[in-house]
């Protein structure tokens, strides 16, 4: 079922949010937009109707403890090639949304269809051949620090090897060519043989992505994968992000504590709030009221000015 519309009505309040930097919310808005990046690409309204759903979400719903609701009847459809943000204030269930999607956290109830299959319930083998699909990126990277870029690249691929052969780092020729390619198209070849725990953060996230794009996945799930990059840094992972999904196809979600990073590059973005979906729509129809309704009445309280 999709979900394409506001869900919530807004609250009116006419504070002026105008380039407010909150602990680690920046705001802005088109008239004096302070933008991190180059102007983005992103796909055309007509192009992205023309594609298919990959993935529905119907009634999803979290409880970590009984009657604690964190996530509440959570419902909206992703196309393939869309690059989807996921922006809310701490605590909105941004991650907790994510990690449902790959079963990394059980959902209490509800329904994931993801390319034509009911994930919810997969187990074992199946699970895992689910989660070769779908990729995932860190805001601390998860790496092997003592292990070479190339070495952490590789280990993308262990989704599709027995145990043995990921024991003894069994790798095809084509499966390092593969990962070679990628790794160029990352920028990051003068680095291959590097431990990891020498990298920048930035090289360290775009070793993230190349070990996500080994796995071949259909998504590409970024939890806060720039909430721990100076601006620049955060640029070059959000062009990578973007690309991903202009030039291969792959949908990427992404969660972003910064609005106008998520407006500059995002196709749509989601707005959360106390785990229900409060805005769903183009990035250009967030305006000062969307944001009131997304980080809530107590904003005013994050303002550090
Ligand atoms: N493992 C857990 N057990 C119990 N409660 C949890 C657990 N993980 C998260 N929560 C709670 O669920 C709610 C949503 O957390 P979540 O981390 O999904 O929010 P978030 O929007 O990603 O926040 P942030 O932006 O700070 O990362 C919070 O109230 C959090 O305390």
């Amino acid at each position: 079922m999709a979900v394409e519309h506001k869900t919530k009505e807004v609250t009116k309040n006419r504070t002026d949010f105008n380039k407010k930097e909150t602990d680690g919310v920046l705001i802005s808005f088109d008239e004096d937009i302070e933008v991190t990046g180059n102007e983005v690409e992103t796909a055309s309204k007509k192009e992205l109707k023309e594609m298919p759903v990959i993935m529905s979400i119907e009634n999803l719903n979290k409880e970590y403890s009984k009657g604690k609701s964190v996530l509440k009847e959570i419902n909206f459809n992703i196309k393939q090639g869309e690059l989807l943000s996921i922006i809310g204030p701490s605590g909105a269930g941004k991650s907790t949304l994510l990690r449902s999607i790959n079963r990394m956290i059980e959902p209490t109830s509800g329904e994931i269809t993801f390319d034509g299959k009911n994930i919810t319930s997969v187990k074992g083998k199946e699970l895992r051949h689910m989660r070769t699909n779908i990729g995932m990126i860190f805001q601390h990277y998860n790496l092997v620090d003592r292990l070479s870029v190339f070495e952490n690249v590789m280990h993308g691929t262990l989704g599709y090897k027995n145990s043995l052969q990921g024991i003894f780092s069994m790798y095809t020729e084509s499966e390092k060519e593969e990962a070679l390619d990628i790794i160029t198209e990352l920028g990051i070849q003068d680095h291959i043989y590097k431990r990891c725990d020498e990298l920048s953060g930035g090289q360290k996230q775009r070793v993230g992505i190349a070990r996500a794009l080994v796995q071949k996945p259909k998504i590409i799930l970024c939890d806060e994968p720039i909430a721990s990059l100076d601006p620049s840094s955060s640029r070059v992972i959000m062009d990578h992000l973007r690309k991903i999904c202009s030039e291969k196809g792959i949908t990427v979600i992404v969660n972003l504590h910064q609005v106008d990073v998520a407006k500059n590059y995002s196709d749509r973005i989601i707005g959360l709030n106390s785990g229900q979906v409060v805005f769903n729509g183009h990035p250009a129809e967030i305006d000062k009221e969307v944001i009131q309704s997304i980080y809530g009445t107590d904003f005013d309280d994050l303002i550090t000015e």
